[in-house]
């Protein structure tokens, strides 16, 4: 089969011919330039109008007229880039008269590096302009594991160039920069797998406009935003038992970001792979990829239904091309050592111990205050939780500096194998009462919570909230509202009942909570990210 893809969601005019017999991908790309500033949606436009046509001829011709589909960028981006890409797309495809295929520009970024590397089941990381997500397939959709909570990775780079003066796209000029620079302190926010990036834009501003050398701040940018999606990365994987990895999207140009993923597989004993450059800014050759394993699986669309849509998400995409049956979620069975995301936790008959082990990937800065900070957080709030009725483990010893814990063994298994509407409806009740007591889980995934009796010296048939390393106090509704977000995201990645389960966590939450964190919650959900 040979597929013409086009791609026109922002920058890239791009028209690519994909022959799956020869295995070879032909790309033709005309980029937008802003004179100033960023990316001005009518000029972008305007481009695409110029030079789609442009790419399209040349993809053509080297196709020698040979085409079997026509697939396009239905979304997300920018509405009149996508329009104007609609439209050649819909022409081209009845002028040749083959089959229209509509693709979702971010699955295309993920699928590339799936294909390419020939994993089964990975975990998807997405770091491109205005997105930042991680992904895994499973029950017929990818489903968002984590995400921003508000710019797009690269825009959040861009915005911090603009701010210095750079011509766009700066995050090129910041792997440039980042080479003579040395580490700054800037904030880190991760909540569960979500994470966002507001907080430290303005303190890299801050620090540029207070007379930090430019280099600084941005080495220290780098360090931070790719060392936190290589972290939401690695509890994606722990999550869901995976241990294949693939990168996607433009940002994964970057060598710092690449180095860091590859080395925190490595530690963990993972498999990764970056697709290579062409391939991972955008491209019209993962339109054209992708568009060659719909169109195999009859997932075509008619000219009347192809309408684009600027906030198309990843999770909301039917994929007819992969069985039902796979799945990112595996199993491993839990022995005497557990690797989490973060620790190694080592289980004893009545004690666990908990070790914070350096992460090779991380800044030894950076490291060394995230140890610190989440241990002493950890064993506090562990045992506060408890004082407000939350069943807990007992913290038997704390050592900070070596980042390690010592707690009372609880349960018999992760709530993921045993997930059911009561335990579930436990879970609400505890996160209600420690958002009443005034802090956050944090991190309240369907693995960081205990159940069942244990064997050996029988504890209670509890539902235990454990891991709190991520916790913090606050009085936010929106900060509660992001542990409801977190769990509810954690079920749609274990679970294939997880609609219903999320009903009864809510249900169970309303009861015993407050109502304003579920309003809270729909605005988060609700938003828009395209930014
Ligand atoms: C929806 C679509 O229009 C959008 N496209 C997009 O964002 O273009 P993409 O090619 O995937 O990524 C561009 C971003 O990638 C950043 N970028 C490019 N090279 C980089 C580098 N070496 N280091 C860091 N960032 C880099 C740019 O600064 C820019 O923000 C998306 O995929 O989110
Ligand atoms: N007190 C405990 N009693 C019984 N099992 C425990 C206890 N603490 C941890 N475990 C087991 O070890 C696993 C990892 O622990 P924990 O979540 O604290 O580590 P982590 O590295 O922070 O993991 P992640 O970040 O992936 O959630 C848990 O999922 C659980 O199976
Ligand atoms: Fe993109």
């Amino acid at each position: 089969m040979r597929v013409l893809g086009i791609e026109g969601t922002a920058w890239a005019a791009s028209a690519a011919v994909y022959d799956e017999d020869a295995d070879s991908v032909f790309i033709e790309t005309d980029a937008y330039q802003p004179d100033s500033g960023g990316i001005h949606p009518r000029e972008a436009a305007e481009h695409m109008s110029d030079a789609v046509p442009e790419v399209v001829e040349t993809a053509l011709a080297e196709a020698d007229g040979d085409i079997d589909a026509v697939s396009f960028s239905r979304g997300p981006g920018l509405g009149p880039c996508l329009r104007t890409v609609g439209t050649a797309a819909r022409a081209l495809a009845q002028t040749l008269d083959v089959p229209l295929v509509g693709v979702n520009h971010m699955v295309a970024h993920l699928e590339i590096g799936r294909q390419q590397s020939g994993f089964d089941s990975p975990v998807c990381l997405n770091a491109s302009g205005a997105n930042a997500h991680v992904l895994g397939y499973r029950n017929g959709r990818y489903r968002v594991l984590g995400e921003t909570m508000d710019t797009g990775v690269g825009n959040a780079i861009d915005k911090f160039t603009r701010h210095v003066g750079w011509s766009h796209p700066g995050g090129p000029k910041v792997e440039e920069a980042a080479k003579d620079g040395e580490y700054v302190e800037l904030p880190y926010v991760v909540k569960g797998m979500d994470f966002s990036f507001s907080g430290i834009m303005s303190a890299a501003k801050d620090a540029y406009d207070d007379g930090t050398p430019v280099e600084d701040v941005c080495y220290s940018l780098q360090e931070n935003v790719f060392a936190m999606l290589t972290e939401v990365a690695e509890r994606a994987l722990s999550l869901t038992g995976s241990d294949e990895l693939v990168l996607g999207g433009g940002v994964g140009q970057n060598a710092r970001l690449r180095e860091m993923l590859g080395e925190m597989c490595d530690q963990r004993g993972a498999s990764f792979h970056a697709p290579e450059p062409r391939f991972l800014r955008d491209n019209a050759g993962m339109i054209a990829v992708l568009g060659a394993e719909m169109a195999r699986a009859g997932d075509t669309i008619s000219v009347e239904e192809s309408a684009v849509d600027p906030d198309f998400r990843p999770d909301q995409v039917d994929v007819t091309w992969r069985s039902d049956e796979e799945s990112v979620a595996v199993w491993r069975e839990n022995g005497a050592e557990v690797k989490g995301a973060e620790a190694t936790v080592e289980i004893g008959d009545e004690r666990v111990t908990k070790r914070r082990l350096p992460k090779r990937y991380r800044h030894p800065e950076l490291d060394a205050r995230l140890r610190r900070d989440r241990t002493v957080l950890e064993a506090r709030l562990t045992s506060e939780a408890r004082r407000h009725g939350v069943p807990t483990p007992v913290v038997y010893d704390v050592d900070p500096r070596e980042g390690v814990l010592v707690f009372e063994c609880v349960g018999e298994a992760d709530l993921r194998e045993n997930l059911t509407p009561d335990r579930v409806r436990d879970v609400a009740q505890h996160l209600a009462a420690i958002h009443a007591a005034g802090f956050v889980h944090g991190d309240p995934t369907t693995r960081n919570v205990r159940v069942g009796r244990r064997d050996g010296p029988p504890g209670p048939d509890r539902t235990y909230l454990i891991d709190f390393g991520l916790g913090y106090y606050t009085d936010d509704a929106e900060d509660y509202a992001m542990d409801l977000h977190v769990f509810a995201q954690s079920l749609a990645g274990t679970s294939d009942d997880a609609e219903e389960l999320r009903r009864e966590f809510e249900a169970a939450y309303a009861e015993a909570g407050d109502d304003t964190v579920l309003t809270r919650l729909r605005a988060v959900e609700g938003r828009g990210r395209y930014q």
